[in-house]
């Protein structure tokens, strides 16, 4: 609930809408609770009395009831819509603002799955919570109250009835509500389930199909699509099971009115049009109280939403600007890490233990060890991607965490190992890296990363539209396009991990060639499992099980590294050489 209240200032630029609706929601209800009495004057007065002129006249005032009524209505309709409807776009966007600014750890978190089915599912119920109580609320109460007090006031003979209706159908909606929020909550966990699933799934989609596993995948999808359709079911079934449970009682309620009104009747003691519209303002009671119930059910559900949505917007961005970051922008790829340890799980088992080495500007260092060793996330710590839980991480003698954040990741140029391009234009996915590149700086980057021979030969050159996933390239090209999205950005700290993985040798030493040449000053960090990427580099840092186990230039691993000199044996083809 306190999630809830905490989303009410996203109503604050709407409060007009947010104000006249339920005014115009006023009108409409005052209209409803007229009518039944115009009715009972009609036969009471009019009928009984066999006096035309009266039922005329009190038949025009109920068509302009219905009419004023009418326009209540769709007043309320407009302006509840548009607070609603701009409330939950006005989230979504802060939604979105807030993931962007997600560090890694954040979104491994949270995750995509349930990301997703907050910015859709999520907000869409605490519009329709925000709708409903626009409409809804005020039209319950106002009916309810209206019509209790009609009834006290002209048929309190009746009255009685109503005592003994009106707790009981408050006892099934606290009884009901209360059911199906708990359902909810589980609808939404199943749902984030199902989302998660998808979004793996479409990601994965060629694999799966390489590997012939769509049955596998389908048999997985149905499981998780049945518990969602159980819980759905079960909380839609309960919802709707409270409407004949009450109409059951109203209609109890009728019959004893009825019995009632005929005794007083027979006594001379009430009219008939008066128990018409007791039997009237028994529906509406019972309406304005389901009405209110299934906003509170809404409500009730909306909660979970709101919380979660809530923990998206509250969530603490583990990694930020200090308070008074340094503006250098005399900056070096001087880098060194000082007795690095790390772990994903904050009490898990460190990945990186009491990593330190010292890089000066300009060197090419390579990371090799066997896979799992932690290569990549030594290499993530660069850009903050994550921070270490000890030790230190400098730049030009400075702890990175000093730096703005923006000023670090504006030095580094990072190719991951998964290519990521967006859908657009090749020229687009570029000056993602340098946004006021030139078509020449793009020209020499994409020689540099050996990817002109492919621009040049598609459709449109750096116009060559990439469809969502870059799917439209090989795993080749995509590298090389990842490639010169970074080299142009001339950065001071280039990392390369493992990204010339699906690169042909010859081309491989051609990158390599034109780093040395067109970026002479910059660090580079090469991670690869391939020898040959690392070869040349002025130190190879030698990985295992976390810790660097050897470091030195190839010549100098041969020699003293057996980790080192079994994974060259093993790519030379030559089995575990000895070097003794
Ligand atoms: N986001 C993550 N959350 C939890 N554990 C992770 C995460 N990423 C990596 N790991 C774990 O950290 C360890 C080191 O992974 P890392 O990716 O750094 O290895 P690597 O040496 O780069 O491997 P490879 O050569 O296969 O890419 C592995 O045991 C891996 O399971």
């Amino acid at each position: 609930m306190k999630s809830f209240w905490k989303l009410l200032p996203y109503l604050k630029p709407y409060m007009l809408f947010a104000i006249l609706a339920p005014m115009f929601m006023c009108i409409e209800v005052a209209m409803d609770l007229l009518s039944p009495t115009i009715m009972q004057h009609i036969i009471d007065n009019g009928i009984a009395n066999d006096d035309t002129a009266y039922v005329i006249k009190l038949g025009v005032l109920m068509l302009v009831t219905a009419v004023i009524g009418l326009i209540g209505g769709v007043g309320c309709t407009i302006y509840s819509t548009r607070a609603a409807v701009n409330f939950a776009a006005d989230i979504r966007k802060d939604v979105f603002k807030m993931t962007e600014r997600f560090s890694s750890e954040n979104m491994d978190n949270i995750g995509v799955g349930k990301l997703i089915t907050i910015v859709t599912n999520d907000i869409t119920a605490v519009q329709q919570a925000l709708m409903m109580t626009l409409r809804v609320f005020v039209r319950g109460p106002l009916l309810f109250i209206g019509a209790v007090a009609i009834v006290w006031f002209t048929a309190r003979e009746l009255f009685p009835v109503l005592l003994v209706v009106i707790p009981i159908l408050m006892i099934l909606i606290y009884f009901f509500s209360y059911k199906t929020g708990k359902l909810f909550a589980k609808v939404q966990k199943a749902m984030d389930k199902v989302n998660t699933k998808l979004q793996e799934t479409f990601a994965g989609i060629r694999v799966i199909k390489a590997f012939d596993r769509q049955n596998f995948e389908v048999k997985a999808f149905k499981h998780v699509n049945e518990e969602l359709t159980k819980r759905n079911m079960s909380a839609e079934q309960l919802i709707l099971t409270l409407m004949p449970v009450m109409l059951f009682i109203v209609n109890i309620g009728v019959v004893v009115g009825m019995w009632m009104g005929a005794i007083k009747v027979n006594e001379g003691t009430l009219q008939v049009g008066v128990i018409l519209a007791f039997i009237n303002y028994l529906t509406i009671i019972m309406n304005g109280l389901v009405s209110s119930s299934h906003v509170l059910m809404q409500i009730t559900r909306s909660f979970t939403s709101a919380r979660r949505i809530q923990q998206v917007l509250e969530t603490q961005i583990d990694i930020t600007d200090p308070v008074n970051p340094l503006s250098n922008n005399e900056f070096k790829g001087e880098v060194e890490f000082k007795s690095v340890y790390f772990s994903y799980s904050k009490n898990g088992e460190y990945v990186l233990k009491d990593i330190s080495f010292h890089v000066n500007s300009g060197e090419t260092i390579g990371i090799i060890g066997p896979t799992g060793s932690g290569k990549s996330t030594l290499i993530k710590l660069l850009p903050r991607l994550y921070d270490p839980d000890l030790g230190e991480v400098m730049i030009n003698g400075i702890n990175i965490k000093e730096y703005s954040i923006k000023n670090l990741r504006d030095l580094i140029g990072f190719v991951p190992q998964k290519a990521t391009l967006f859908a657009g234009s090749i020229e687009e996915n570029i000056r993602f890296g340098k946004e006021e590149a030139t078509i020449e700086d793009m020209e020499k980057a994409a020689n540099s990363a050996a990817a002109s021979e492919f621009i040049n030969k598609v459709d449109g050159r750096f116009g060559h539209e990439l469809m969502q996933g870059a799917t439209n390239l090989s795993g080749g090209q995509k590298q090389r396009l990842s490639m010169t999205r970074a080299f142009i950005r001339k950065p001071k700290i280039l990392v390369l991990d493992d990204s010339t993985s699906a690169i042909d040798a010859i081309s491989e030493v051609q990158v390599q060639q034109a780093l040395t040449h067109d970026l002479p000053d910059t660090t580079v960090f090469i991670v690869s499992s391939k020898v040959s990427s690392i070869i040349n580099a002025d130190r190879i840092l030698v990985m295992e099980d976390g810790m660097i186990v050897a470091s030195g230039t190839h010549d100098e691993l041969i020699e003293n590294s057996e980790v080192y000199r079994s994974i060259y044996a093993t790519q030379s083809g030559k089995g575990v050489l000895s070097y003794e």
